[in-house]
């Protein structure tokens, strides 16, 4: 019978403390190999919060650069003026002089998502072929602030004064209709007491 493990062959990795008494107190992987040929791979475990890893992980398993919103952020000067659109990040440092809508307004979207203010502009399909060129990257709309809720108004619900008690008094419409009906009630006696 060919004894366990076989002397060719690896075994599956494992994890194994390092004893306390070594330097080092990051924990290593052994991985087993031939015998007497041990390796050790020393690896890297940082404390990285949840959000931090799925983007790094996003990272990894994307062809292109990902970067949050707060990475392009930080790219707001002339020399190093990065924007959003639809989803992409764009490097246009190199082209905010020959922007033919002007640098101001690329300046003034430096390090902010300005899809809308792209839009608005109505650019060309030649416009937008060209910005290809300067594509980085693309966001990581996973790290993305969401967005403020919004208070949910029913239809017919408004929020002013007035709108409101105009849907108290439909709701107790029977209220409304008594206090009505005492007031006509009393002008009528006061009006023959007189
Ligand atoms: C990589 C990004 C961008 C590229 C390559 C680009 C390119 C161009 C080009 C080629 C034009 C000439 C008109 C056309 O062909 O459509 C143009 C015009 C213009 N762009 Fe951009 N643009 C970019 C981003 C932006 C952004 C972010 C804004 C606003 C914040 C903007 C605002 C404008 C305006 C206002 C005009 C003038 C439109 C007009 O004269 O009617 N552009 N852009």
């Amino acid at each position: 019978m060919t004894p366990f493990p076989r002397k060719d062959t690896f075994v599956l990795p494992h994890w194994r403390p390092l004893p306390t008494k070594e330097k080092s107190a990051q924990p290593q992987l052994l991985v087993s190999g031939e015998r007497g040929k041990r390796r050790r791979n020393s690896v890297n475990l940082q404390l990285l919060d949840l959000e931090q890893l799925e983007h790094k992980v996003k990272k990894m398993a994307t062809l292109s650069e990902l970067y949050t919103m707060q990475e392009a952020a930080q790219h707001n000067t002339k020399e190093d003026c990065w924007i959003v659109i639809e989803g992409k990040v764009y490097d246009v440092s190199s082209y905010l002089d020959e922007h033919p809508g002007g640098d101001d307004v690329l300046f003034t979207a430096a390090g902010k998502d300005a899809t809308e203010e792209f839009e608005d502009a109505g650019h060309s399909k030649s416009a937008r072929e060209l910005m290809e060129k300067f594509c980085v990257g693309e966001l990581d709309t996973s790290t993305t602030p969401a967005i403020p809720e919004l208070e949910i108004v029913r239809k017919g619900q408004s929020g002013n004064l007035p709108g409101k008690i105009l849907n108290l008094t439909k709701q107790y419409w029977a209220v409304s209709v008594a206090v009505v009906g005492i007031a006509v009630v009393v002008s009528v006696f006061c009006l023959r007491r007189k």
